[in-house]
């Protein structure tokens, strides 16, 4: 067979080979968990002793969601300061970001407002965002309130979601959530956009949704 046909084969079923794709970038301080609640999702383990992020990692999940195919480009940021810059050179192409503190650190949710003002210069402005407090399974340590981080959360317009990588407590559900309301949303934007017809399986929608989508 000619390499070429073979490049373009390839490429034909790439194409096809999911549906919707979704680039989803977790930020906040660090050490609240993010790579944790990374693995976890799509590894389905908790890492023992796990190191803090250098940079920026990457990890891709492919989920189906009522017979089709959500392919997850999760992008997992280090939350130094140091990197800081580096991190925020990924915010613009996102379609979600999941904006996570930890429940037993005060210091953690108080920096929130400092992380949406680096939303706000940086992403997308339909981008949707997801406030996750994480580490629920230590409950006896928990310094910041359920109720005032929903109240914070929704006075931001921000979906709420409490989680535990560790004990795998509401991770699926952080995800799967997140993909249908892109689903939802990337739908109804191909709608008004009446583009359909055109679209080519596993490309079409995608790229409808990242150029013009509308959130929260
Ligand atoms: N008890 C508990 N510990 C957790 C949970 N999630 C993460 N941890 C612990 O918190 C620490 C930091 O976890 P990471 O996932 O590395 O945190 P991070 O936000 O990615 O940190 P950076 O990479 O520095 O930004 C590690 O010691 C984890 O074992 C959780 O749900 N429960």
């Amino acid at each position: 067979m000619n390499p070429l046909s073979i490049v373009w084969e390839k490429t034909r079923v790439n194409m096809e080979d999911y549906d919707y794709l979704f680039k989803i970038v977790l930020i906040g301080n660090a050490g609240v968990g993010k790579t944790c609640l990374v693995r976890r999702f799509t590894q389905g383990l908790f890492p023992p002793g796990q190191g803090a992020t250098i940079g920026v990692d990457f990890m891709i999940k492919t989920v189906e969601i009522k017979g089709e195919k959500v392919k997850l480009q999760i992008w997992d940021t280090a939350g130094q300061e140091r990197f800081r810059s580096i991190t925020q050179s990924y915010y613009r192409s996102a379609n979600a970001l999941i904006l996570t503190y930890d429940i037993t650190c005060e210091d953690s949710f108080r920096c929130l407002p400092e992380w949406l003002r680096e939303i706000e210069q940086y992403a997308n402005t339909t981008v949707v965002t997801v406030l996750v407090g994480n580490k629920i399974d230590l409950a006896e340590k928990r310094e910041v309130l359920r109720q005032r981080a929903e109240e914070f959360a929704e006075s931001q317009s921000m979906l709420y979601l409490e989680t535990s990588a560790k004990e795998s407590d509401n991770v699926e559900k952080l995800f799967l959530d997140l993909a249908c309301k892109l689903i939802r949303e990337a739908k109804q934007n191909t709608l008004d956009n009446n583009d359909t017809a055109n679209a080519m399986p596993g490309e079409g929608k995608a790229i409808s949704y990242l150029s013009c989508c509308s959130t929260n």
